[in-house]
């Protein structure tokens, strides 16, 4: 019931204005439609068209009496013609509701993605690497369409209850015996379908995990793609798939039997009700001819909105596990907001002096018993080339991802020149230029990823880049130069150039800091002496962090920090480090050389 009244919050504060003339136009619909049932029977009595005009009501003699006064005589022309008129009336209504219905439906489904992409977007890394990508993904997309269908069907069911309520008054004006038997058919119906709201409710959420087990098994098998057909398990794949594809359709047949149930015991629901109620209505009422064409039209009205509203709250209950699973993710992005101070800020920082590690102490949420990193102190001094090396596992991501501010110290601290890094850190990652290990390339030409983290660099900045990237010269003899589109993930690249074109994108946004994060790692020794060389011209132009599997690539380095277990085990430029003869670092250049 909480997410019921928490989903109908949202959507009135959404659009009140919208709602309430949305609100205003259901109800002007329900007394239209009350007028047209209402006029029919006496305007054709006061016709003359139903004989018996003198057991007619006070309302068809007051009607009578209208048409006298303002001189016009009742025909069936100008009857039907007035009953036209009432119902094109309704039905121009009826258009705008709908188009009301359709923008508030929009609107709330836009607003909702929109909220949730920008909790998503500022959301801490460290809680974004913790949920898997094809559950984003799913709420992202199948959820959320799930809950714009569910504000349609919503709306539709509040104009379809105003419209009831309007219909239930008049009923009882006429007939409030026979109406309130009426209602206390529809109720215990209610009652009796309850269980099934229960049911619906269950395969809902079925279908919301369902829904992201597929899409895990999709974005797994493309990201694994090669590896599937490397080791010919792709029919391990398939079974897997077509099990989940099973559930899903078994799930949603046992939604549409659940559904068809509810159908039939409503209609039978109807059938035995009306049998009732024409019983009373003949046998204890005795009501007039007038009166039981009344009530029966309207209760031939009434008793397909009961029974609409009971559908509707069966449908709304398996919507309501996609909007639970919306509210969860955004309250958890929300929860694990970083903390920009001011969230347009597009100031840099240009380092003066370096960041300084001081007792930063991190260990990752899963691994609280083991600290990742142990009271480091360090210092990336301004205008340097700093390096990083250790064996797999010894902390250097970790220790980069904290300078970057993508992790907070869980203790300790972070200076950029004597600030804490926690309180600069849109301007401090506005200074920072990335290359990872992985590069991230989009399916576009070489210009549109160039421009994707600096929209405004001009033509010269872009080839400036790519000259610092050594890469000018291969995209110059491309035949689409720049436009050259690089395929999904830059697959039309070889890993060289991909690294080079990530590297020239980092320059682009001229930063204070580089980071390559093991960006040669993956590249053959021709590539890596390419890429080393441009790093090599970048030296002294900037401040260089670089993390290094290989000993040969951080030769030139100004400093090197070698870790282990979390610490900082050893110091010192290249040569001095090379001459400890027991050392670890010198270990770890001989196994890097076999
Ligand atoms: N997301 C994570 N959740 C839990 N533990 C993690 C996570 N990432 C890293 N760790 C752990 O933290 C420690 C340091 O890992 P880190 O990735 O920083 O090492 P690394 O030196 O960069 O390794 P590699 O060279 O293999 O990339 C390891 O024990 C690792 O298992």
């Amino acid at each position: 019931m909480d997410i019921l009244f928490c989903y109908i919050r949202d959507l009135y504060n959404l659009s009140r204005a919208k709602f309430a003339i949305n609100l205003l136009l259901m109800v002007m619909l329900g007394m239209m439609e009350g007028i047209s049932v209402l006029m029919i029977i006496p305007l054709l009595m006061v016709a003359g068209i139903i004989p018996g005009m003198q057991a007619a009501s006070e309302w068809a003699l007051g009607l009578d009496q209208f048409f006298q006064h303002i001189g016009k005589a009742l025909s069936l022309p100008f009857v039907l013609l007035l009953y036209t008129g009432i119902n094109f009336g309704e039905s121009w209504l009826q258009r705008r509701q709908s188009m009301f219905n359709f923008g508030i439906q929009q609107e709330f489904g836009v607003s909702l993605s929109i909220r949730l992409f920008r909790a998503l977007a500022y959301a801490k890394w460290q809680f974004v690497m913790t949920r898997t990508k094809a559950n984003i993904t799913n709420v992202m997309i199948s959820e959320l369409m799930r809950v714009y269908s569910g504000v349609s069907m919503f709306l539709q069911m509040v104009a379809t209850a105003l419209i009831t309520i309007i219909q239930i008054g008049i009923a009882f004006m006429v007939a409030p015996g026979l109406t309130f038997s009426v209602l206390v058919g529809a109720f215990t119906l209610f009652i009796f379908l309850r269980t099934f709201f229960v049911e619906s409710r269950r395969m809902g959420q079925n279908t919301t995990n369902l829904n992201s087990e597929l899409l895990f098994d999709l974005t797994e098998h493309l990201n694994g793609i090669k590896d599937v057909k490397s080791n010919g398990i792709e029919s391990a794949q398939i079974h897997s798939f077509i099990q989940t594809r099973t559930r899903m359709m078994k799930n949603l047949c046992g939604f549409i039997k659940l559904q068809t149930r509810a159908e039939m015991c409503n209609k039978v629901g109807a059938t035995i009700f009306i049998s009732v109620f024409l019983f009373s209505a003949i046998e204890i009422f005795k009501l007039n001819p007038e009166q039981l064409i009344l009530v029966a039209v309207i209760s031939a009205r009434l008793w397909p909105k009961l029974a609409f509203l009971q559908m509707g709250l069966l449908n709304i209950q398996s919507i309501l596990p996609a909007f639970l699973s919306v509210k969860e993710l955004e309250s958890q992005c929300l929860a694990a907001q970083e903390e920009f101070l001011d969230d347009e800020n597009c100031n840099r920082i240009a380092l003066r002096q370096g960041v300084e590690f001081r007792d930063v102490s991190f260990y990752y949420e899963s691994e609280r018993a083991n600290y990742a990193l142990v009271n480091t102190n360090l210092i990336v001094p301004v205008g340097k080339t700093t390096a990083f090396v250790g064996v797999s596992g010894s902390g250097k991501s970790t220790l980069v991802d904290l300078l970057i501010g993508l992790l907070t110290p869980a203790k300790g601290k972070i200076l950029v020149d004597d600030k804490l890094l926690s309180e600069n850190l849109r301007p401090w990652r506005n200074s920072i230029g990335y290359v990872p290990q992985d590069s991230f390339l989009l399916n576009a030409s070489i210009r549109d990823n160039l421009l994707w983290a600096c929209p405004d660099a001009s033509e010269e900045e872009v080839w400036e880049a790519l000259r610092l990237a050594s890469i000018d010269t291969f995209v110059g003899g491309l035949p689409e130069g720049l436009d050259t589109v690089v395929g999904d993930r830059g697959v039309r690249l070889s890993g060289g150039e991909r690294q080079r074109i990530v590297l020239a994108r980092a320059l682009l946004r001229k930063p204070s800091v580089l980071i390559l994060d093991e960006a040669t790692s993956s590249l053959d020794s021709e590539n890596e002496k390419r890429i080393q060389q441009a790093i090599d011209n970048l030296q002294g132009k900037l401040t260089i962090v670089i993390i290094a599997h290989r000993i040969s690539t951080i030769r030139n380095a100004d400093k090197i920090l070698v870790l282990e277990q979390g610490r900082i085990v050893e110091q010192g430029n290249y040569q001095s480090l090379m001459n400890k003869r027991t050392g670890r670092f010198l270990a770890l250049a001989c196994a890097s050389t076999t």
